[in-house]
């Protein structure tokens, strides 16, 4: 993998160590809509707390008033009160278990959902910025942390210490002696799981990190898997993944390691305890002054007591890394990259012409400037061609015109009015691109088409046939209700492009902007094609890129771009009569057609 592929793919750092506090606070106002249900949940938590010493109590009941007697007549009301006390202990856990994963998946429905809605609000520089397979983890896997943490650490963690606390009352209502050597325990193992905390949390924030690398890469090698293929790129390819799953590998071991010697410690001091506990028990029984009974109830209450503080570090665990997640999913959703909306947008008419004036823009703040002082005007019904060299700026002009990205300098004005004083919607609105590249998502071909706009027969009747798609749908069994696949990947290239076609003139826009959009379509269709175009383009406005410049012959004007800027325009014969840049750029593809 190049260095600069590696930095493209690694873990987005978050730039400081999180303020917990702050984060906590965020994360619980995702929690206030179902304050209900989170109240009715510490109900129940606390009933399971007090259902928790139940079985101890029973054990020291049962040993101590009949079978150390020898007899277990009279024990009958003590077993069945138990039965009774387990079924109802049965329907808490089952209520508690149904609420907690209810509230959870509710709120992580609406934190998705509200990704989701923000990232459709990015830049296209975002996205550019921002590998698919990264965006995608936030989505999930982060919020799928969130889940855990809700679910297993942040309201376990309550849960635990209820429990706690209500042993812990029911051993020294019991025995303060005995409870005293199992509570004493507690400073120890506090003590290892923060030096396991320490050590293991870096490392386990790493881990997250760069599993959403290896995310990330994967979603682009297996989207461009063919060309990986083509190109025998496969032992290039297996070197950089392996290369990201070593790093994971290195940060997980470490986790690992963290934990190997961590349990085996809080093991022994356990059991360390349980021997201390039975030893002062030998002296007290001999003393007379402890039943056996309450000596099993005590070994048993103390296996419960011992269970939370060991998976305490557990559960720091999921809540470090469900604070990590939420330090990313909030990252992302402060992330303002958008092309801002105008705050008192104006009316947008297009009744006159589209114009840009002295317009210059770079990619990059302080870049190289792709787009340099140009001026040209769209006259409504006109048609206007652009053609270029490779990257003079041509596409550039196409998302400076329709705000996918904005201006360094100059304007864009429709009718004189700046595009960035339009809402949005209205200006994109007017125009229907079609592009070399073609998007199709996955369903029916009629819903690639339709594209969620009103449906319309009649209108979908008339674009199939302008756009020569009616001999496709007629071949397919299904006709327009074929699914397409993944990308539209059951379809030609150029039958992509046929549907793109037939997507835009359904949209029915008042401009077309068509960027090699006859690239992939054989001449025959072409040439049909070129008639739509031809009779739409009465009626529309084309502003056209084209390499192919046979097919922009017949533009009202024609721009010559060269590096950025404008350097000829005029008609066809009047460019050719100037035997400047787009005379040679004519002969030389005569030449190369000949
Ligand atoms: N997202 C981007 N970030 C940075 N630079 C970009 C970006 N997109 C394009 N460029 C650069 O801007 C320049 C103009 O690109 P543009 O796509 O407008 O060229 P073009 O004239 O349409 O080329 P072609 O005929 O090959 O499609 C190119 O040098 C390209 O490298």
């Amino acid at each position: 993998m190049t260095d600069s592929a590696r930095a493209f793919f690694q873990p987005d750092q978050v730039d400081q160590q999180p303020g917990r506090h702050a984060l906590l606070v965020r994360l619980v106002s995702y929690l206030r809509p179902y304050w209900l249900g989170l109240a009715a949940l510490l109900l129940l938590m606390a009933a399971g707390a007090a259902l928790e010493v139940l079985p101890s109590e029973f054990t020291l009941r049962l040993i101590d008033h009949h079978l150390a007697k020898g007899s277990l007549r009279g024990a009958g009301p003590l077993i069945g009160a138990f039965m009774g006390f387990i079924a109802v202990g049965f329907v808490v856990q089952v209520a508690r278990y149904g609420l907690l994963s209810w509230i959870g998946q509710m709120a992580m429905l609406d934190l998705r959902m509200q990704v989701f809605g923000h990232l459709m609000k990015r830049s296209t520089h975002f996205f550019h910025k921002n590998p698919v397979g990264r965006l995608m983890t936030r989505v999930i896997s982060d919020v799928q942390n969130l889940n855990e943490m809700f679910s297993s650490g942040f309201v376990a963690i309550v849960g635990d210490a209820l429990s706690l606390t209500a042993i812990v009352v029911w051993m020294f209502s019991k025995h303060v002696g005995l409870a005293l050597v199992a509570v004493g325990i507690m400073p120890l193992l506090l003590i290892s799981t923060e030096i396991f905390r320490r050590y293991a949390s870096e490392a386990y924030r790493e881990t997250q990190g760069r599993y959403a690398a290896i995310q990330a890469y994967l979603q682009e090698q297996l989207s461009g898997m063919s060309l990986v293929q083509m190109n025998a790129q496969e032992a290039r390819s297996r070197g950089a993944f392996g290369e990201l799953n070593q790093q994971y590998l290195d940060a997980f071991l470490r986790t690992i390691f963290a934990y190997a010697v961590f349990f085996p410690v809080v093991e022994f001091i356990t059991n360390g305890t349980l021997a201390a506990l039975i030893l002062y028990a030998g002296f007290k029984l001999q003393a007379g002054t402890l039943t056996l009974g309450l000596l099993l109830a005590f070994i048993q209450q103390s296996g419960r007591f011992f269970r939370p503080i060991r998976e305490l570090a557990e559960r720091y665990n999921i809540m470090q890394t469900a604070l990590a997640s939420s330090e990313r999913i909030f990252k992302l959703l402060d992330n303002e990259e958008q092309i801002p909306e105008a705050a008192e947008p104006k009316p947008l008419a297009f009744r006159e012409e589209v114009r840009l004036e002295g317009v210059t823009f770079a990619y990059e703040p302080g870049g190289r400037r792709v787009v340099r002082d140009l001026s040209g005007v769209i006259p409504r019904g006109r048609r206007v061609a652009v053609v270029g060299h490779t990257g003079a700026g041509k596409s550039t002009l196409i998302n400076l015109l329709m705000r996918f990205y904005d201006v360094e300098a100059g304007r864009v004005t429709v009718d004189g009015t700046d595009v960035r004083d339009v809402r949005l919607r209205d200006l994109r609105g007017l125009f229907g691109l079609v592009l070399q590249d073609v998007f199709i998502f996955s369903g029916t071909l009629e819903e690639n088409i339709v594209l969620g706009r009103p449906f319309d027969a009649t209108r979908l009747g008339s674009v199939l046939e302008q756009s020569q798609l009616g001999d496709l749908v007629a071949r397919l069994p299904l006709g327009l209700q074929t699914q397409v696949g993944e990308r539209g990947q059951k379809l030609s290239a150029g039958e992509r492009q046929l549907v793109a076609f037939a997507r835009m003139l359904y949209q029915e826009p008042e401009i077309l902007l068509l960027d090699e959009a006859t690239a992939n379509i054989d001449s025959e269709t072409e040439h049909k094609i070129q008639k739509v175009i031809e009779r739409v383009s009465h009626r529309l406005t084309t502003f056209t890129i084209a390499h192919r410049l046979s097919t922009i012959k017949d533009a009202d004007e024609i721009w010559v771009m060269d590096q950025g800027a404008l350097a000829e325009r005029g008609t066809h014969d009047e460019l050719m009569a100037r035997e400047g840049m787009y005379a040679k750029l004519v002969r030389l593809q005569f030449e190369g057609e000949a």
